[in-house]
């Protein structure tokens, strides 16, 4: 994989150029892409063009290449929303965080693949890992794009588990920020309680130096790792639907943890924390039917029979049912903010398992849309893989608005796992 971090320091004291780093992912697209499919759309004259800029090097990106996942709006790429009813649709403007890409000195290579409207139909994209595997979705095409060396860097989105998943199933860093770090102005949306941007890395460091380069907050953590951090252990109430590699990729991440001095303790999570892991569909459902009613009451006919069937038993969700999730969400965002004042970080599964063999399904976002609506930060960490040697995630939840002690402490668990 490319590692973003180091290359842009490469291109900063002029040993490699844009141009040059441009040319190397379009020489690894053309080989790839072909048999995994990450892209729906490329811009290698674009990114070409955009590398020639004098001085890109000195900017916070440097001229790193970047694949934007196709449910975020930009103006020099078609965007389609991973559905034929938008196929060749060219938004007027970038999303805001396509601003801050081009702002902060990145190329925008070309769009990643989504599943449809970023929901559960799977796409087209194979696990680089293994071929006959899913990469996992929504975001299938960034977390196949860094996996495969394409690009170092790709934006993702989750509204339940769409970069942590995918991120564990094709064995990169995904780190999905706190809510609203990251701007979703000009991203299609799903749910305006849970859509959140993310990023995707071949390591902590390299998603913590690009959320730093966009955003100008302090999350360039270079080389450094958390120091003997607090970890609490949370298999949760779902912990029956972990497959046993997931179990043992939670143990060694355990181990090791405690083998490099953290304080690991086992806990189960609060009753109203729990509580709300049944909330989430509930607002994912009342939003998303408001957010996809037009192509909902329009265009029926043309949406997968997944989201079609879902869209029509989302109506059935109350403004009662969902204010009453709503509430349930606050109670429990407060209840886990006592828990932090004990714990620097909680520890759990990425996924059920490992990336399931053949596209049926992107996987299960059990282990993911709670965090997605507490708003916490949440990485996926490498390091595990199963008997098969198929990459299996562990992840780190961090406190609200704490992301650069979850980056650190996701740092310090990467380092654990690799000695
Ligand atoms: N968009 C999403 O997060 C849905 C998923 O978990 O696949």
């Amino acid at each position: 994989m490319l590692l973003a971090r180091d290359l842009a320091l490469e291109l900063l004291s002029g040993r490699l150029s844009p141009i040059d780093l441009v040319a190397r992912c379009a020489e690894t697209i053309a080989a790839r892409d072909p048999e995994i499919g990450a892209f729906a759309a490329l811009d290698i004259a674009g990114a070409e063009a955009a590398a020639a800029v004098p001085g890109l090097a000195a900017a916070p990106l440097a001229g790193l290449p970047l694949a934007i996942k196709d449910v975020i709006d930009t103006r020099d790429l078609p965007t389609q929303y991973g559905s034929d009813l938008y196929a060749g649709h060219r938004p007027a403007a970038d999303a805001a965080v396509v601003r801050q890409v081009k702002r902060a000195g990145g190329l925008v290579i070309g769009k990643s693949v989504t599943t449809e409207f970023a929901f559960m139909q799977p796409a087209g994209t194979r696990n680089p890992r293994r071929l006959t595997h899913t990469p996992g979705g929504s975001s299938s095409g960034s977390a196949a794009a860094v996996a495969a060396g394409m690009v170092p860097l790709a934006l993702g989105t989750q509204t339940g588990g769409s970069v942590i998943r995918p991120a564990a199933f094709c064995g990169v860093t995904g780190y999905k920020p706190t809510f609203r770090t990251l701007p979703t102005v000009g991203m299609k949306t799903f749910s305006w309680h849970l859509d959140t941007l993310g990023l995707f890395g071949a390591r902590v460091c390299d998603v913590g130096f690009a959320a730093a380069a966009l955003t100008g907050r302090d999350l360039d953590i270079g080389d450094a790792v958390a120091q003997a951090p607090r970890i609490a252990v949370v298999r949760t109430a779902r912990a029956h639907l972990a497959e046993p590699a997931s179990h043992a990729a939670l143990d060694a991440a355990i181990a090791a943890a405690t083998r490099a001095g953290a304080v690991v303790r086992e806990i189960a999570l609060p009753d109203e924390i729990e509580a709300a892991d049944a909330a989430h569909p509930v607002i994912q459902d009342f939003e998303g039917n408001l957010a996809l009613a037009d192509e909902f009451d329009l265009h029926r006919d043309r949406l997968s029979a997944v989201l079609a069937a879902y869209l029509t038993r989302a109506a059935a969700v109350t403004p009662d049912a969902y204010d009453e999730a709503r509430r349930t969400a606050k109670r429990a965002r407060q209840r886990l903010g006592d828990l932090f004042a004990d714990y620097d970080m909680l520890l759990t599964f990425s996924a059920p398992g490992a990336a399931p063999a053949g596209f049926e399904t992107t996987g299960s976002p059990a282990f993911n849309r709670l965090w997605t609506l507490m708003g916490t930060p949440c990485l996926n960490v490498t390091g595990c893989a199963d008997a098969q040697g198929l990459p299996v995630g562990v992840q780190i939840v961090g406190r609200f608005g704490r992301d650069r002690a979850a980056l650190l402490s996701a740092a310090f668990l990467e380092r654990a796992l690799a000695n």
